[in-house]
């Protein structure tokens, strides 16, 4: 679970983040929605202690998430999966996440199966194809078994039966009880993927609702509140 307390964050005369409030319920997938410049990345790291907030505050399961010393078995996150160093191949790159946060070696294996990387193991990540990277960066988030999950945009690069295995993966972390988290921009595909949506504009909460209290189309209720905000 996710809670975002009234979280402000400033970068010099930019308000990024005003006053923001939400909660990202365990057993739910979340779709957090807004447009270019919202604050979704600048909220997203602010949860993963990556930005200091001006005020406020953003807590995993009641704790700051740099309170934890394990946290990739609290919180998995897939921020930008192009940003995974290149030189490693696919399973020693997820062997040194795994030990940074001691995670037993024979969890990479299971995980490796889990995003259908297992017969690109050995080969560099560097390699990948941008799908594959989605994928790697994905089973980095779910090396820890944690109870939280973050995707951020975690559709780019996956062909359409990777955009539905992430479908029913997203499905099935939130029906084992996890709290899932998913930013997209893809409005189509948020509506078949979550089950509630948190809406923001100009970094201030415009919606935060499940998905069929909004009536129509997900699509059409976003574009009348970010348009009427
Ligand atoms: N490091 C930074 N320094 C200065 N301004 C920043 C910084 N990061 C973000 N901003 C500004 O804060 C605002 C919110 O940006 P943010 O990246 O959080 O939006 P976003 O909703 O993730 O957008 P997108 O959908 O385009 O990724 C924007 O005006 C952006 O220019």
């Amino acid at each position: 679970m996710i809670e975002v307390l009234d979280l402000t964050k400033r970068y010099g005369r930019t308000l990024a983040v005003d006053r923001l409030s939400f909660t990202i319920p365990s057993g739910h997938v979340t779709g957090f929605l807004g447009a270019n410049g919202a604050g979704k990345s600048t909220t997203l790291r602010a949860i993963l202690g990556l930005d200091r907030p001006t005020s406020g505050s953003a807590l995993v399961h009641g704790r700051p998430y740099a309170a934890y010393d394990r946290p990739l078995t609290v919180v998995g996150a897939v921020l930008d999966a192009a940003a995974v160093h290149g030189g490693l191949p696919v399973r020693t790159h997820l062997r040194v996440l795994a030990r940074s946060n001691a995670i037993a070696p024979a969890r990479v294996d299971e995980v490796l199966d889990e995003v259908g990387l297992t017969p690109v193991a050995d080969r560099r990540v560097k390699a990948l194809s941008l799908g594959m990277r989605q994928r790697l960066a994905i089973g980095g988030a779910l090396l820890g078994d944690p109870a939280t999950l973050i995707f951020d945009e975690p559709l780019n690069g996956l062909d359409p039966s990777g955009i539905g295995w992430f479908r029913s993966l997203a499905r099935r972390l939130a029906d084992e009880g996890r709290a899932v988290l998913i930013s997209s921009h893809l409005m189509s595909e948020m509506a078949l993927t979550a089950d509630r949506v948190v809406i923001i504009g100009s970094g201030r909460l415009l919606a935060e609702e499940p998905l069929d209290a909004l009536g129509s189309s997900l699509e059409d209720a976003y574009l009348r509140l970010v348009h009427h905000a």
